[in-house]
């Protein structure tokens, strides 16, 4: 399983060495430089042991206390806290070769800790996301953004998408697609039977009828009726103000939200630290953590590495149940 070493100013290193004090069941391959994780290590005070490792065959599982890396190099040496835009193309050099490993099978999953998406953007390329950046990596015709934690799991119509634009996005066909390829990997990757999916509304109370926004009588509501008639249990379009409360959310499987800032707010609220991002619709494995770089604590040790287990234990199960469906 391939582990990208996130914005190298961030604390993707801090997590990562955090979380590689743990027991994992599966061989973890860092795609990064040796040198940033020792260096790292250090500033931490951190006892783990870098290795550096050319023969993917000879990786043995996990063991607590070592982290064992595919060399890529950085271009200059990183400050903790301070982006430098000559790093960018390592950061998608990692993604690249472990996005590739994964489609050739090398890897069986890669886990993602945080880039920043404008630093990598100030080189010219246009990186709004790990999400696209892989759906355009493996040709894949749609892919949809769900966060898990604990209480729930939020997908997304919209990913990272100014928020003036979000309303033309709504159509038909992007609620359509969006909600086919959910229905399908919550039934095969998440082992839900009949999946269950609350769909928000787009305006405040889903609309007023009318009188707040017409997206939900233009366009929402047949398209769920449509949904319907192909046998998806779609529910809504509820007013996603009062939709997350446990007496809905119990009986759901997955909270449909029209744009990033409607539904991940919530489910950070109840789970931040502890939730995984989950890319679905790819060929390859991919999750990744719940929150960003946090510069202002790289390098300080009060990063938190939960979401960051719980991502790679999620791939692990998710890898273990692909390879028994085999
Ligand atoms: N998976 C990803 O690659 C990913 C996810 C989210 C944001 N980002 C990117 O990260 C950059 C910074 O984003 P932001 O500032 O909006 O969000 P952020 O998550 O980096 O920080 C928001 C707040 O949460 C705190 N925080 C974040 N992670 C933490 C952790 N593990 N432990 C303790 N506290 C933590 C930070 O200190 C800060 O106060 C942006 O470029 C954004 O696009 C990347
Ligand atoms: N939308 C994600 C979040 O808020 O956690 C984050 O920006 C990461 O997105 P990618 O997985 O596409 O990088």
């Amino acid at each position: 399983m391939a582990i990208t070493s996130g914005e190298p100013a961030g604390i993707g290193p801090d997590i990562i060495i955090g979380a590689f004090k743990n027991d994992f069941a599966a061989k973890l391959i860092v795609v990064g430089d040796p040198d940033l994780f020792k260096r790292r290590a250090q500033q931490l005070g951190a006892s783990i042991t870098v290795e550096e490792v050319n023969e993917l065959g000879a990786v043995p599982t996990h063991s607590a206390g070592t982290l064992r890396v595919l060399p890529t190099a950085l271009a200059v040496t990183t400050v903790a806290g301070k982006l430098d835009v000559a790093n960018a193309p390592y950061v998608l050099e990692t993604l690249r070769l472990a996005g590739q490993g994964c489609l050739t099978g090398t890897f069986d999953a890669v886990v993602t800790p945080p880039v920043h998406k404008g630093i990598l953007c100030e080189t010219g390329v246009h990186f709004s996301g790990h999400t696209e950046y892989f759906q355009s990596l493996c040709n894949s015709p749609q892919v949809v953004m769900m966060l898990a934690s604990n209480a729930m799991r939020v997908a997304l119509v919209t990913t990272h998408l100014p928020l003036k634009d979000v309303s033309s996005a709504i159509t038909s066909n992007a609620i359509k697609s969006v909600t086919r390829a959910l229905n399908h990997d919550l039934k095969h990757r998440f082992g839900c039977v009949s999946p269950k999916i609350l769909v928000c509304g787009l305006n405040p109370h889903a609309g007023e009828d009318g009188h707040l926004g017409r997206e939900e009588i233009d366009t929402i509501i047949p398209t769920l009726t449509e949904l319907r008639n192909e046998g998806i249990d779609v529910i809504g379009p509820l007013p996603a103000d009062t939709l997350f409360q446990p007496k809905y959310l119990e009986q759901a499987d997955c909270v449909l939200a029209m744009y990033h800032d409607q539904g991940l707010p919530v489910l950070k609220y109840s789970g931040f630290g502890s939730a995984v991002n989950i890319t679905l619709g790819l060929p390859i494995i991919r999750t990744s953590v719940d929150h960003g770089t946090a510069l202002d604590l790289a390098g300080t040790g009060q990063a938190s590495d939960g979401s960051l287990k719980v991502a790679i234990e999620h791939a692990i199960v998710m890898a273990n149940n692909t390879r028994k469906s085999i």
